[in-house]
């Protein structure tokens, strides 16, 4: 059964409309959410978690109507902002077995899951000093700390690589990766960033303009794009001449040809061509186009 689900959903601003009749299922695993700024991730994040109402359609989650059961919903959701949203004065610890406390553990439970989950997203030490003093990777995991301590059955991640330097974004892609890998918890991830959430993501939903684009597996996804990369040893302009009478679209990209991977036989069209064009075959190998490529967009 779909965890989340979304019919005609449309929430509309007196400027703008911010989701456009947005119908989208998703199943248990790790889902991207990927769009551009303003293209309505966080307005659909809002609904789900029953915090904005919608103007027209609907959305569930867990099958619970986001206009009804708001508060059933929050019970077994986990939230992590996209904004720095914390109290610059407190320690992670306290911070954290505070969010515990609201979601109704009781004390001990608190404090001990607040030390499995921060040792989780790899605060030590540091958990005891003020969050004021921490780096902003250290603030996103004390924020997913937050969003996994009540131990849900669905985290929602807005943004959450939002101000990392790219060793940071590896660090916290990975975590996530590891919600749903090791947890079972399923996971809805933001990013205006096709090519981080492809690496991650079991299923893709990409919104523009609060418009679905598309929705579809990670796999589908790159399948439709990938590529046969060709290298000869000589006489690559002669074999791709003879490639492009052959039927096939040859690109050049150096030394190297590079031919849509659309049916195994474009396989057996490039070794006979090339054999017959009597020149040695160097490298016949699989290329993988990411997402962003897919869109034209330079993101990866
Ligand atoms: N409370 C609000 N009042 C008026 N307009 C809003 C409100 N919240 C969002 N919007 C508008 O709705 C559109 C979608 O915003 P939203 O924050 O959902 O986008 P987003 O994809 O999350 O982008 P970002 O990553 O920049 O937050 C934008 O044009 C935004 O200005």
């Amino acid at each position: 059964m779909p965890v989340i689900q979304t019919e005609d959903l449309t929430k509309r601003f007196p400027a703008t409309t911010a989701l456009d009749r947005l119908t989208i299922d998703v199943e248990p695993g790790v889902v991207g959410l990927v769009g551009a700024n303003g293209a309505g991730k966080s307005t659909l994040i809002k609904i789900l978690l029953g915090l904005s109402p919608a103007t027209s359609g609907g959305a569930r989650v867990f099958g619970l109507d986001v206009a009804k059961d708001g508060p059933e919903i929050r019970e077994r959701v986990g939230y992590m902002p996209e904004h720095d949203c914390l109290p610059g004065d407190v320690s992670a610890t306290e911070f954290v077995v505070h969010m515990a406390r609201m979601s109704g553990l009781p004390a001990n439970a608190a404090r001990e899951r607040t030390a499995d989950t921060l040792r989780h997203v790899g605060l030590y030490e540091e958990r005891y000093r003020p969050i004021g003093g921490y780096s902003t990777g250290m603030k996103q995991r004390v924020k997913l700390a937050q969003a996994l301590v009540h131990d849900p059955e669905i985290v929602m991640l807005d943004e959450p690589t939002n101000g990392l330097d790219p060793v940071g974004r590896d660090e916290m892609l990975l975590l996530i990766r590891r919600i749903w890998a090791e947890f079972g918890i399923t996971v809805l991830v933001t990013s205006h960033l096709l090519g981080e959430l492809e690496r991650i993501s079991d299923h893709v939903v990409v919104i523009d303009g609060g418009k679905l684009l598309r929705s579809s597996s990670t796999s589908e996804f790159t399948r439709t794009s990938q590529s046969l990369v060709v290298e000869v040893s000589s006489g690559s302009d002669a074999v791709a001449d003879a490639l492009s009478a052959a039927g096939l679209t040859v690109k050049r990209d150096g030394r190297l040809l590079v031919l849509p991977l659309d049916d195994d036989v474009v396989y057996d069209v490039v070794r006979d061509t090339v054999a017959a064009q009597g020149v040695g075959l160097i490298r016949l190998e699989q290329g993988r186009h990411h997402i962003s490529e897919v869109f034209g967009e330079d993101q990866a």
